[in-house]
């Protein structure tokens, strides 16, 4: 399986700007390398203008879901569609979307961790349900967004539940780099799955953001890593077989003694 990660700069509150941008990406890379799925950064419509998300997120008539499906469909890919600034009544989600090839939405994720650094708690509302695995191909998969990835319990939940690979879209700033790159690394290494980011490039508000975005496999190899400052794809081969000989090696998931740890 071919994933290819669009590392993209965002224009900040223009949605149908960006939709155009995601359309031309998608259309050269789908030309050029023909990947089974592609994936798109945190907050891709918008960028983090959060006083003005009421204004210009989606909902349930708007464009943006109906856009990503007719993208997906028209081009046989599966999409990981980053996520997107999600209003459902009162509430502000920061909302990740998975659309098949046909074109279907089989699965959404709306972000459980929300960040104070960037006062996401005020304008957002955290995710109400429990993360999720799905599947694609016949692979099962999970995701997070952003600072998720501070939180080992909830990729080792995903992992529990099956996943083989966990996808992370983000806007992870440069300032934390080092934060960025090694806790995937640790990610993968712990739970043996394969981790695919997609981060933003540009500058928005004075935050500069880190780019690379990766894909390590399950032994913690890095197999693809973008730039720090370009736009770009990042594309890597998943063999889904590594993930049970990595697991053979160093059978870290039958050596648990859950009884012993005081959660999960
Ligand atoms: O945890 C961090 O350092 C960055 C998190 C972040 O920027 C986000 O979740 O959008």
């Amino acid at each position: 399986m071919i994933v290819s990660s669009l590392q993209m700069d965002i224009i900040p509150g223009d949605p149908a700007a960006n939709r155009e941008k995601v359309k031309k990406l998608v259309k050269e890379e789908i030309e050029k390398n023909r990947p089974h799925v592609i994936v798109l950064p945190e907050m891709w419509t918008t960028a983090y203008t959060l006083p003005e998300l009421p204004d210009i997120a989606d909902h349930e008539n708007s464009e943006t879901i109906p856009f990503l499906q007719q993208l997906a469909a028209d081009h046989n890919v599966h999409l990981v569609g980053g996520s997107i600034a999600y209003q459902k009544e009162k509430d502000m989600f920061n909302r990740a979307l998975i659309i098949n090839q046909k074109g279907e939405l089989i699965y959404h994720y709306d972000k459980l961790h929300l960040v104070p650094m960037l006062d996401e708690p005020t304008y957002l509302t955290g995710g109400k349900n429990k993360a999720q695995v799905f599947e694609l191909d016949g692979l099962k998969m999970g995701i997070i967004i952003c600072y998720d990835l501070r939180f080992p319990e909830l990729l080792r939940a995903l992992s529990l539940e099956g996943a083989q690979v966990i996808f992370i879209v983000a806007e992870w700033p440069q300032a934390r780099t080092d934060h960025w790159k090694y806790l995937q690394l640790a990610r993968a290494i712990e739970n043996q799955v394969y981790i695919v980011s997609c981060n933003r490039v540009g500058t928005y508000n004075e935050v500069e953001f880190a780019g690379k975005s990766m894909t390590i496999d399950p032994w913690g190899n890095v197999l693809a890593e973008g730039s720090q400052n370009k736009e770009e794809t990042v594309r890597a081969e998943i063999h889904p077989e590594q993930v049970e000989e990595v697991r053979k090696k160093v059978p870290v998931f039958e050596s648990r003694v859950p009884q012993y740890y005081n959660y999960y």
